[in-house]
């Protein structure tokens, strides 16, 4: 299984500002790239931070669109969230420790509850189980925290990065990588800088983990 982080920063690392809101921080052309790698997935990954700040629809505008999974340990994905619809299938890892009326509700909004872990999702008993159903694409798409745990499992393959000319700051606003962060620099994850391009007003930078 391939797994790609996607996401876009400001020039000084931010994923937003420190409101959690959703910013636009790359333009058309990007999002269009962003449209055709959802399409070219078989499945696209979020953290329920990210479903809760922004409430996505991680669907494509043209193709079939891939299933959608959120890392959601105590189920807390709203009912009435986008990723929810009907547009596409919806999977939602939870831990042993969620509320069951919690995953009764959202069997009944329609989406697969699959346990994986205890206290929170074990994201590599969680990717596994993806790959048992076939999934050959992942696709990541954010938020910071769940960025850094998938780094800190070693389940990146690949990082697509757009960096955009302009400054968020903010000591408390999410940037690529949250977490407790990496201390030593051997645990440091390092990168095979692959491609850089020019997008919008901004770069795309494609590295490969090594
Ligand atoms: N610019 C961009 O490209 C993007 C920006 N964003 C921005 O990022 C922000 C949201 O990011 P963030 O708050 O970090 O949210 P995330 O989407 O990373 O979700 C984090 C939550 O996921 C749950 N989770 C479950 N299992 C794990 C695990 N093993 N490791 C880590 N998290 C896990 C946790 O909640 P629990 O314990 O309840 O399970 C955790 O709090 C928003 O401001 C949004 O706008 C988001 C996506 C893309
Ligand atoms: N690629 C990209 N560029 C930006 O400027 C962004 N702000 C984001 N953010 C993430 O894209 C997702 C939007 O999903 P929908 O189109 O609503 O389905 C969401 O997760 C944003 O955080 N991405």
């Amino acid at each position: 299984m391939h797994v790609v982080v996607n996401a876009a920063m400001s020039a000084d690392g931010k994923l937003s500002s420190r409101q959690r809101e959703q910013v636009a921080i790359s333009g058309a052309d990007d999002f269009d790239r962003v449209d055709d790698l959802r399409v070219e997935s078989d499945a696209i990954v979020v953290g329920v931070g990210t479903v809760l700040a922004d409430d996505p629809s991680l669907t494509a505008d043209e193709g079939v669109n891939p299933v959608r999974v959120v890392a959601d340990s105590k189920a807390r994905t709203p009912l009435d969230a986008r990723v929810l619809d009907d547009r596409a299938d919806t999977l939602v890892f939870v831990a042993e420790s969620a509320p069951n009326r919690n995953v009764r509700a959202l069997r009944e909004a329609g989406a697969d509850v699959v346990v994986a872990g205890n206290g929170r999702v074990a994201l590599g008993q969680a990717f596994s189980e993806l790959e048992s159903r076939g999934t050959k694409r992942v696709m990541v798409e954010g938020g910071g925290e769940l960025i850094f745990s998938l780094f800190d499992g070693g389940l990146v393959d690949e990082l697509r990065l757009y960096v955009g000319s302009v400054v968020i700051g903010g000591r408390d606003a999410p940037t690529l990588a949250d977490g407790d962060g990496f201390v030593e620099r051997r645990s440091f994850p390092d990168l095979d800088l692959d491609s850089v391009e020019r997008v919008d007003d901004g770069v795309l930078l494609r590295y490969l983990v090594s």
